[in-house]
């Protein structure tokens, strides 16, 4: 008989805990996602817009302004569709609202495989009628405008943070390394889209963009959303001020609401399956952290068209205090089964395997994670 010294056996136990305390997940919502499903299309959109448009009278009952963020994609423009024609929507001051897209395909700015097109089409243009403002909607440089890529990812970078004072500020944490978007200089790209040089962003205290219009639109068009015409009314002038970049963090606005599509695959904005960019942001060991690139993202061989493309990423989704899911289709039986069963675990489940896999599991926002799904979208067993 013989027993393991005391040294030893610490030695073991410590060792073993090392190996088997897994990375935990950061910059997740705390939101258990839950399942709404709906028999038809036009059900779930009914929903999804009441409920959309009793979050924005909540929150600007509460606060001066509400930051919205869009998505293209099949369910998602039929929800701004029915958003557009619902009869509460001339009751709200539009002209407090601020409009973002988690994701945009970087064609020209009037191809009409721009999500933002679509939206303007569907749910910005009729809101222009009541009170939008179209320097209120954020939209993702175009390539007949910006001169590259990789410019219009990091103008989309700059344009969050230079708004993310105007509500109350919660700063993404961002993993060590992943700040490194140039503070100084500003930023260029795109006509229209110069901000001031050597400061950072002046947006501090109350709010910036968000006074009433100062001209009305009695006729909406999308010449009223060109790039040139899209300065922010109020103003929210970078100047001289220092922004709070740097310490690992990186401002941006805490969206109301972040809407998202759900590709067949299980990809959201543009982050697809298998690549790396699903994790930045996530602190998970496979975490890519490449300078600068952990706020938006280029994607450049998009597995779907249009192959170029800017997303944000995780950790600005999950900064959001609402995420819906809005999912239609028979093709995406598999992933929605998939994101099912991601939504069972805890957060500090959720490893790099299963974010690559299918990365809409990824998703969730600080308040609430709703996953609307029409029936066809739901295999039998996932069914209500
Ligand atoms: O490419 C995209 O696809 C998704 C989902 O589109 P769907 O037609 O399958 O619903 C969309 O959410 C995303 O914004 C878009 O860029």
């Amino acid at each position: 008989m013989w027993t393991i010294p005391a040294s030893l056996k610490t030695c073991w136990i410590s060792k073993n805990t090392r190996r088997f305390s897994m990375p935990k997940i950061q910059n997740m919502g705390a939101s258990t996602p839950t399942l709404v499903a709906h028999p038809t299309r036009e059900a779930l959109a009914a929903d999804a817009v009441t409920r959309i448009l009793d979050i924005i009278e909540h929150v600007l009952s509460e606060r001066t302004i509400a930051h919205i963020s869009l998505t293209g994609g099949t369910m998602g423009i039929a929800t701004l569709k029915a958003w557009a024609e619902n009869e509460r929507v001339k009751d709200i001051d539009w002209s407090r609202v601020h409009f973002w897209f988690s994701d945009e395909r970087y064609v020209p700015e009037r191809s009409p495989e721009r999500n933002d097109g679509q939206a303007i089409e569907a749910l910005l243009a009729p809101l222009l009628s009541h009170g939008l403002v179209v320097g209120n909607v954020h939209r993702m440089g175009p390539s007949d405008i910006f001169t590259g890529l990789d410019a219009a990812a990091e103008h989309y970078a700059f344009e969050m943070r230079d708004y993310a004072g105007s509500a109350p500020a919660v700063s993404v944490q961002m993993p060590e390394g992943a700040t490194e978007l140039p503070l100084a200089g500003g930023h260029g790209g795109g006509a229209g889209h110069e901000h001031g040089g050597s400061g950072g962003c002046g947006c501090g205290g109350g709010g910036c963009g968000s006074s009433a219009p100062e001209q009305s639109i009695e006729e909406t068009t999308l010449e009223d959303f060109d790039a040139e015409a899209a300065e922010p009314a109020g103003g929210c002038g970078c100047g001289g001020g220092g922004c709070g970049g740097g310490g690992g963090q990186w401002p941006a606005p805490v969206f109301d609401i972040t809407l998202l599509g759900m590709g067949p695959d299980g990809h959201i904005a543009s982050l697809f399956p298998g690549r790396k960019q699903v994790l930045l942001g996530t602190g998970l060991p496979e975490d890519p952290v490449e300078g600068g690139k952990a706020v938006t993202v280029m994607v450049s061989d998009s597995p779907k068209p249009p192959a170029e493309r800017v997303s944000v990423t995780l950790p600005i989704i999950n900064n959001s205090r609402h995420v819906f899911f809005l999912i239609t289709g028979e093709d995406k039986q598999d992933a929605t089964g998939r994101l099912l069963a991601g939504a069972k675990l805890d957060a500090e489940d959720l490893n790099a395997e299963l974010l690559l896999e299918t990365p809409a599991v990824g998703a969730r926002g600080k308040k609430q994670t709703l996953i609307f799904a029409t029936e066809e979208s739901l295999a039998p067993e996932n069914r209500p």
